[in-house]
């Protein structure tokens, strides 16, 4: 990217698209587009009609920056701060988890067991909420829904709340720190308790590629040393704390979901234990039921 050229929008994701390509990225051409949107400040569809447009200094100039860091490995929504995820717009920081398309089956399959079940104004709680997102999506598209969202982590707690202000649904969503369910209390009694609690082994965790493991916060990834540790401590304090007939999500690897299901199925208070796939086909989510 030299000075004296003179830099179209085309001619710099050309240029850009290459050298992260080069630089090892599966998504080199989004990329330079989010990058260069978020440097011009418009949205990406708008590159499109600014081909043939000179790139004015200031803005190549932060560009420049941006490209350079994710050359480095730093993720693009932490670069810009934002990533939308079940339509919802969130801000991201190296504080949250960044929202995973996997995710989205977890808000679907809540939002499909509240409208089959006709719950009038479910309860519903998200553990581990990171940016908010299983909390802020069911709660955008539920619009009776009352959702407590918990997190071990202040910090996180800092941005899903600024996103619940952001998405207008401040009103609805009830942000808690606590250990797993440790602050609710037993006699609060939940439709729906969705759960994407960190799933990662220590094992696993060092093989993690370094965009994930250099920038993403340890604390949203690690299990423990099978990485089911979490989720075995949650499911006796879920089962105390679910309605008759209500609905369990935990999302995990799928190295770990016969574990998992195989401990529902031991516990006689949970039934309808199953595994939902994931687009890729694989064993993604686990849902069961509270007995009556
Ligand atoms: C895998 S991230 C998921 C974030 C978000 N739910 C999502 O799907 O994008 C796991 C989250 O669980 C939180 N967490 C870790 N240990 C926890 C614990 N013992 N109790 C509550 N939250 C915990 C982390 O701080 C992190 O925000």
């Amino acid at each position: 990217m030299s000075t004296a050229e003179t830099w179209t929008v085309q001619k710099l994701l050309i240029w850009t698209t290459d050298y992260l390509k080069k630089g090892g990225s599966e998504s080199a051409r989004l990329d330079a587009e989010v990058l260069l949107a978020s440097a011009q400040g418009c949205e990406r569809i708008m590159l499109y009609t600014m081909f043939d447009q000179v790139v004015a200094d200031d803005v190549r100039a932060k560009f420049r920056e941006l490209v350079k860091k994710r050359g480095e490995g730093v993720p693009v929504a932490y670069l810009v701060g934002k990533r939308e995820f079940y339509s919802l717009p969130l801000r991201v920081t190296s504080d949250v988890l960044i929202p995973r398309p996997e995710t989205e089956l977890v808000v679907m399959t809540a939002i499909d067991f509240i409208k089959a079940k006709a719950i009038a104004a479910p309860a519903v709680i998200d553990v581990g909420t990171g940016s908010g997102a299983i909390a802020l999506a069911i709660a955008k598209n539920m619009k009776t829904a009352q959702v407590t969202a918990v997190d071990v982590s202040p910090a996180a707690l800092a941005v899903a709340k600024q996103n619940a202000v952001d998405n207008k649904l401040e009103a609805r969503v009830t942000l808690i720190e606590s250990n797993l369910l440790g602050e609710i209390p037993a006699a609060t009694k939940f439709d729906v308790i969705a759960a994407n609690l960190p799933y990662v082994s220590d094992a696993e965790y060092e093989e993690l590629p370094h965009s994930v493991k250099a920038f993403e916060p340890k604390l949203a990834l690690v299990g423990g040393t099978s990485g089911s540790e979490l989720i075995e401590k949650l499911l006796p304090q879920a089962a105390e704390r679910m309605q008759p007939g209500a609905l369990l999500l935990l999302e995990l690897s799928p190295m770990l979901a016969e574990k998992v299901v195989a401990l529902l199925k031991a516990d006689s208070r949970f039934e309808g234990v199953e595994s939902l796939k994931d687009l890729a086909g694989h064993a993604r989510v686990i849902r069961a039921t509270r007995k009556a």
